[in-house]
């Protein structure tokens, strides 16, 4: 069989990303002019589609006033504040822009610094801005907001919804949850993948050698991310999906998923076949998914779906959330030359004179304190999920502060909002590693002030995982290149761009110089 080509692969799964990106947290496509343009780019203006999603629209519109005219639920007169709404569209004005952790932040200052509410089309949802309403949500209450809103992407494209991440909570999301700590990412797992991410650093390594440039770009979205979120945000009109095309997007984006993710099992599985299954050393995540099949005596039978799924997840939120972290602290070394010489000199010093390989191994990589503070003061200045993934309260109300918050309600935690929050950091707009001196740094769910892996038991799974490839990778950089900015440009420009990451806005571009035994070449 022939191998399938890690290019293919992750082409089909980056468009995957940009679809799943669109529905992740629905607040990042409403430009009021964008939704007018984009619609307008999407279908012209007298297409069928197009006139059939306005149709549905106007008597969507129509039935939702009624409902609401004729609704008998009594008035929740002790919601959390939050600013005015509009019928039928809610706050979805107040979103207009293209940073929503920021936009949510200045909301949040105005009508409800700790717990705001705000209504988006049909959906309630609560803004928790502060480490203490944190705390409330995702230790005091975790249980209760430990589920996930629908989301019709991650139905489609995770069949059902078996990932982890946007699985409901309950038995299913136990289980998987359970193989994922215990089997796929702890301690030990991260340890034997070592072997694979010394593989991967080296060859980064090597073509940086030869080739010039570090870049990484923020991909923009395309249309259809834009267009079609807002049918998230009306889950009654379930025609408007169909209409604007967007389900047979997702389903058509699935089936691709689905063949290049059938190749790389079915390659496994050949492999295991062939008799080379007891090669512990090189077994990977899908290896150890396949080990789990064979078992019998698991609750929830770990059927190809589930695999699928559950590897399309670990790539998305492994890839994704790694490299936008590693683009991030580049980024902010290249803008204090102070803290790249700094950070240079330690991995030099705890790793001397490299022996002419083309790269160094983990062991030691502990001895990098200095890199550690770096690393987690780049997360807590650029968390890449800003927003955490949005959670739910499906079974029950619960009372918050003393104010009610409705049973269905989505709760979003600005992470970005309280890794700075001033009356717990000081000067906490300016990158300065050193401060991890005096603070903790615990970014593990136990301190709800610095939350980039979110909290309770929803936090990352993937904390050791993500980490040991992070430093790696930085560590490699480091040593084995002096980074210069390119000769015309003066500064770093750092504005972010929100996507299923918050991602630079503009590619960053660094010219290597490779340095080889204390030499410079
Ligand atoms: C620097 C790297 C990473 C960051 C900053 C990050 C951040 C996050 C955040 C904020 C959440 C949501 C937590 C919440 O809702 O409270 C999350 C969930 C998740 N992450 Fe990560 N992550 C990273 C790396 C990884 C890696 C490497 C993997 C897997 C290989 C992974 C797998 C997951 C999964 C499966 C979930 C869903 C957990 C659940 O809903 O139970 N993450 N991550």
């Amino acid at each position: 069989m022939e191998r399938c080509s890690p290019m293919s692969l992750y082409s089909v799964l980056e468009e995957v990303r940009v679809l799943i990106s669109s529905s992740y947290v629905p607040m990042s496509f409403i430009t009021i002019e964008d939704l007018g343009q984009k619609m307008i780019s999407c279908s012209s203006f007298f297409d069928l589609p197009f006139l059939l999603t306005l149709a549905t629209i106007l008597v969507a519109t129509l039935f939702i006033i009624l409902k609401q005219k004729l609704s008998k639920t009594a008035v929740v007169s002790n919601l959390p504040p939050g600013p005015w709404k509009l019928p039928i569209i809610g706050n979805i004005h107040q979103m207009v822009g293209d940073q929503p952790h920021r936009r949510l932040r200045d909301l949040a200052g105005k009508y409800g610094p700790d717990v705001m509410s705000l209504q988006l089309g049909e959906l309630p949802y609560i803004v928790i801005s502060t480490p203490e309403a944190a705390k409330l949500v995702m230790k005091t209450h975790d249980v209760a907001f430990a589920s996930r809103p629908y989301l019709l992407a991650a139905d489609i494209l995770y069949d059902g919804c078996k990932d982890i991440a946007f699985a409901p909570y309950g038995e299913y999301w136990r289980q998987m949850r359970k193989i994922c700590t215990l089997e796929l990412l702890s301690a030990k797992r991260v340890q034997s993948f070592r072997h694979i991410r010394e593989e991967e650093v080296s060859k980064l390594v090597d073509s940086l050698s030869t080739a010039a440039g570090f870049r990484g770009a923020c991909e923009s979205d395309s249309d259809v991310v834009h267009c079609f979120k807002i049918s998230d945000l009306y889950p009654s009109l379930n025609l408007l999906p169909v209409l604007s095309g967007f389900r047979a997007k997702l389903e058509k984006m699935r089936k691709e998923s689905d063949s290049v993710l059938d190749q790389v099992i079915g390659e496994h599985k050949s492999r295991r076949t062939a008799g080379r299954k007891g090669d512990g050393e090189k077994e990977d995540l899908v290896d150890v998914l396949l080990n789990l099949q064979e078992e019998q005596d698991l609750g929830v039978p770990i059927t190809m779906e589930v695999i699928k799924a559950v590897t399309l997840e670990v790539f998305l939120a492994g890839i994704e959330t790694s490299t936008t972290t590693i683009e991030w602290v580049v980024s902010e070394m290249m803008k204090d030359p102070k803290v790249l010489q700094k950070a240079q000199q330690e991995v030099r010093q705890v790793y001397g004179d490299h022996d002419g390989r083309n790269y160094f191994d983990e062991a030691n990589l502990d001895q990098l304190k200095y890199l550690d503070m770096v690393i987690a003061e780049s997360l807590r200045l650029h968390p890449p999920l800003p927003l955490l993934v949005p959670r739910e309260n499906r079974d029950q109300k619960v009372e918050l502060n003393s104010y009610e918050v409705q049973v269905n309600t989505n709760v979003i935690v600005n992470a970005w909002a309280i890794n700075r929050d001033p009356r717990h950091w000081t000067d906490p707009e300016r990158f300065f590693p050193e401060r991890f001196e005096n603070e903790s740094m615990d970014y593990k769910g136990a301190d709800f002030q610095f939350i980039p892996f979110g909290g309770g038991r929803r936090i990352c799974p993937g904390i050791s995982f993500g980490m040991a490839i992070v430093k790696l990778t930085l560590a490699n950089l480091l040593i084995h290149f002096d980074w210069t900015l390119p000769t015309r440009q003066e500064s770093i420009d750092m504005r972010e761009c929100f996507g299923m990451t918050l991602r630079r806005q503009y590619p960053l571009q660094l010219i290597p110089t490779l340095y080889l035994y204390g030499r410079v070449f």
